[in-house]
């Protein structure tokens, strides 16, 4: 690197944001997590006036450091990962004292099609190599974080200029200005809430000659003027941004034109998808209900869409709109602000790497995925952070500063409340006020503390759902795994786990087929906010390396927080409850089987499951699943198209779905890789199923053993035996999962029929043959075996 290790230098690692990066289309549309870190090089003793003085203004603030990477991540998409790291490097070397960096952009999720553990760009930039992209004149180095995003002044507020966030924000502007390199600096900086009229004269005595501020935010209300734009850029660079993506990616929000004082703020690199085409940007509002887990609830201010949908990228403090709104003091509008979620993460020390996923280093797992992925400073930014770790809740939730646990998020959101509430006379930087700054301002009515429910840890453990599935590679090592992990996450106690089941892939028309999936619900109490337990489930997916081929494409494991309980939430990251499980039967089938009496959004899973348009393709549960010795040998089993026009009444309840096989299934028996039984490749194993002989037709693979019985979901329906030309175990061509011969993953023995090479999910192996009364299976799609009609579950036993 770059980086002079004889320096001094700030990292900061694993920021984390949601951006629509990469050449692929649904990257564009769908978005996928970006990760940063950055080593910001300060020179020699670069950090020692801050060490003396022991102020921010003399430091460089990794607060908006944080937030301006963060803010080019959710900016304008970019095809390629080096574009990315590019900008990221320009933005870091926009602030003061950094005279060279170091930028990974990290791509965790990005569109492979064999596992993998990350895909990392790392660039070295110095101020003086910073090139300008073409189509990006001017724009060298963009300010990071506009100094008014600090500033909620009011053109009501009769001294907005000794408010605590003016002077926050004569602070920054002083920061900038004596920070300033030599020559100079023309910032046309945004200036997304400035106030109508308002006018900065936090001009810093150390503002370097020709240093000029120009307020272009479309919705920067004339009559603003700053002198104390974004922090310093590098000697001989001309800002005309106050955000890197700002000026070129515009979002609804900002098109909208939102007037100050309301909710959006176009100044801000909103994601360029969000909210319209984030899968989960639909406009909505999110509340919060916490019972007993309430003690610093906001009130719960619905976000309008916009901000919503927006919040990640929006600055809302500096949005002010309390301010400029609300005349009461009490301000609800500070309850709006998505962004108070988000500010505290970039207080934080995001050094520490993933909780609860040890090995997981800084992606999904990293609570800088739930601590930092907005990019929105609240009230103040970064300082607030540093000051209170209120908040309310369990600081010392478990989880967090325990083995394996690394403390980072260890006050997540607290401090958002903190800047006007605490000492008014302090600057919110804590910084004595008498660096050239003005007065101590004025208190301020202290607006009641806003809380992002995303982020608020509960104060007593509170349900959540968790649902688990794959269809690629070794899926029951995969779940096991990940059950597993759960189980071990501080914060989060495991409580239950239900069977598992074999689903046939949901997908929708157009999608290719794939494999069918296994899938389970876990679930569990947590002390963990929402954003914490998403990151956990997103570290289980890295754990598993997760495989990716597109939005619907087959995966490894799949990991979703379905429900938390008290909370509703939109926006871009999490959704709560999960937007697509009340119409997916394979969450709800197996969810009510561990839970017969949940409910999501009011209504009953088990009734949901039921109506569910995948129901039909819940093949069977399997109870034990996590400890049997005896899972079915095919993880996926056979698929046979129900018998046409012959009444099925069969359930793979215990007793039937134990019997292995109906004469007319095709004995197709997977097989388990060799060296080893429970990691190998799911997929693969769909697609090798091979015969044991045509003669001896075997169902082994869709039912479950007489350990691990299929689990009918509809137990109390009678069963018409007659009706069912179910062999017993007496058949001699029925093995049962006691003969050697039959392979299980749970028996490493290698199968003893032959087998080729085991093919990968790619490269399917030949189709199987059909046997007389069940369907051949495609050619093209070789893993959809033949379902046993018998081993479909419920509908009072009717297999579709
Ligand atoms: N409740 C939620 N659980 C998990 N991820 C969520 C949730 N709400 C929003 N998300 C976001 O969805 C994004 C995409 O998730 P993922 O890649 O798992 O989707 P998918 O598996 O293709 O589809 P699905 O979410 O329908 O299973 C994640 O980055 C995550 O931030
Ligand atoms: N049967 C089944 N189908 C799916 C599943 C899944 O887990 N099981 N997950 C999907 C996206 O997460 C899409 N479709």
């Amino acid at each position: 690197m770059s980086t002079n290790p004889t320096t001094d230098r700030i990292r900061l690692t694993g920021l984390s944001a949601r951006g629509y990066h990469g050449a692929l289309p649904f990257e564009r549309t769908e978005g996928q997590l970006f990760v940063a870190d950055v080593t910001l090089d300060l020179g020699e003793r670069g950090t020692a006036v801050a060490a003396v003085t022991d102020t921010l203004s003399d430091a460089v603030d990794y607060g908006q450091v944080a937030r301006a990477v963060v803010s080019v991540i959710e900016g304008e998409p970019v095809n390629l990962l080096e574009t990315l790291a590019e900008r990221i490097g320009e933005a870091a070397l926009g602030f003061p004292r950094v005279v060279s960096v170091e930028v990974s952009v990290h791509k965790p999720q990005a569109p492979l099609d064999i596992a993998f553990d990350d895909v990392i760009v790392t660039i070295s930039r110095t101020a003086e190599t910073v090139v300008p992209e073409a189509g990006r004149t001017g724009l060298k180095a963009p300010a990071p974080v506009a100094a008014p995003l600090d500033l909620p002044p009011s053109p009501t507020t009769s001294q907005p200029s000794t408010s605590p966030e003016a002077a926050a924000w004569a602070s920054s502007a002083e920061s900038a200005g004596s920070a300033s390199s030599a020559g100079s600096l023309t910032s046309h900086a945004a200036s997304p809430a400035a106030p109508s009229g308002f006018t900065s004269h936090a001009a810093s005595p150390a503002a370097p000659s020709g240093f000029t501020s120009h307020a272009a935010s479309p919705a920067a209300p004339s009559g603003f003027t700053s002198h104390a734009a974004s922090p310093a850029a590098p000697s001989g660079f001309t800002s005309h941004a106050s955000s890197p993506a700002a000026p070129s990616t515009p979002s609804p929000a900002s098109q909208a034109g939102p007037s100050f004082g309301q909710q959006a703020s176009p100044a801000v690199p909103a994601s360029p998808e969000a909210p319209a085409s984030s899968p989960f940007g639909e406009s909505g509002t999110y509340s919060q209900s916490w019972d007993s887990a309430s003690a610093t609830s906001a009130p719960a201010a619905p976000v309008s869409p916009a901000v919503a949908a927006s919040a990640p990228s929006t600055p809302a403090v500096g949005q002010a709109p309390s301010f400029g709104q609300d005349p009461a003091p009490s301000a609800p509008a500070f309850g709006q602000a998505p962004s108070v979620e988000q500010a505290p993460a970039f207080g934080q020390d995001q050094s520490a790497p993933g909780f609860g996923q040890p090995g997981v280093p800084d992606a999904p797992a990293s609570p800088a995925v739930a601590a930092s992925a907005p990019s929105t400073p609240a009230f103040g930014q970064a300082p607030s952070v540093e000051q209170a770790p209120a908040f309310g809740q369990d600081q010392s939730a478990p989880g967090f500063g325990q083995p394996g646990v690394p403390a980072a998020p260890a006050s997540p959101a607290v401090a958002a409340s903190a800047p006007s509430t605490s000492a008014p006379s302090t600057s919110a930087f804590g910084q004595a006020p008498s660096l050239g700054q003005p007065p101590a301002p004025a208190p301020v009515p202290e607006p009641p503390a806003p809380v992002d429910p995303a982020i608020q840890r509960p104060a007593s453990p509170v349900e959540v759902v968790i649902a688990l599935g794959g269809n690629v590679g070794g899926v029951v090592a995969a779940l096991r795994g990940a059950v597993g992990t759960l189980r071990e996450t501080q914060g989060l106690t495991v409580t239950s786990v239900a069977p598992l089941a074999r689903t046939a892939a949901a997908i929708d028309d157009g999608v290719p087929e794939q494999p069918d999936f296994l899938n389970t619900v876990v679930l569990a109490t947590t002390t963990l906010s929402p954003r914490e337990v998403l990151a956990v489930c997103q570290g289980l997916e890295a754990d598993a390396g997760r495989v990716r081929t597109g939005p619907q494409g087959p995966r490894t494991l799949d990991a979703d927080l379905i429900t938390y309980e008290g909370v509703t939430l939109d926006t871009p990251e999490l959704v709560l409850p999960h937007p697509r499980a009340a119409q997916r039967a394979f969450v709800l089938v197996p969810w009510a089987e561990a839970d017969p009496f949940a409910e999501i959004g009011s209504q009953s899973v088990s009734a949901l499951a039921e109506e569910a348009p995948d129901r039909d393709g819940v093949r069977w549960l399997a109870l034990d699943w996590m400890d049997s010795d005896n899972l079915p040998a095919l993880p996926t089993g056979q698929y046979v198209e129900p018998p046409v026009g012959e009444p099925v009444s069969v359930s793979a309840a215990p007793q039937p779905a134990a019997a292995p096989a109906q004469p007319a299934a095709p004995a197709v028996p997977d097989q388990p890789p060799a060296a080893d039984p429970l990691g190998g490749a799911m997929g693969a194993g769909l697609v090798e199923q091979q015969p044991f002989a045509p003669s001896a037709p075997v169902d082994v693979a869709a039912v479950p053993s007489p350990a691990a019985p299929a689990q009918s979901l509809d137990q109390a329906a009678p069963m018409d035996a007659a009706a069912v030309p179910v062999p017993s175990y007496d058949q001699p061509a029925a093995p049962s999962y006691d003969q050697p011969a039959a392979p299980s993953y749970e028996q490493p023995a290698a199968p003893s029929y032959e087998q080729p090479a085991v093919p990968s999910y790619e490269q399917p192996a030949p189709a199987q043959p059909a046997t007389s009364s069940a369907p051949p299976a495609s050619d093209d799609a070789p893993w959809k075996a033949q379902l046993n009609w018998n081993d479909i579950v419920g509908r009072q036993g009717q297999g579709s």
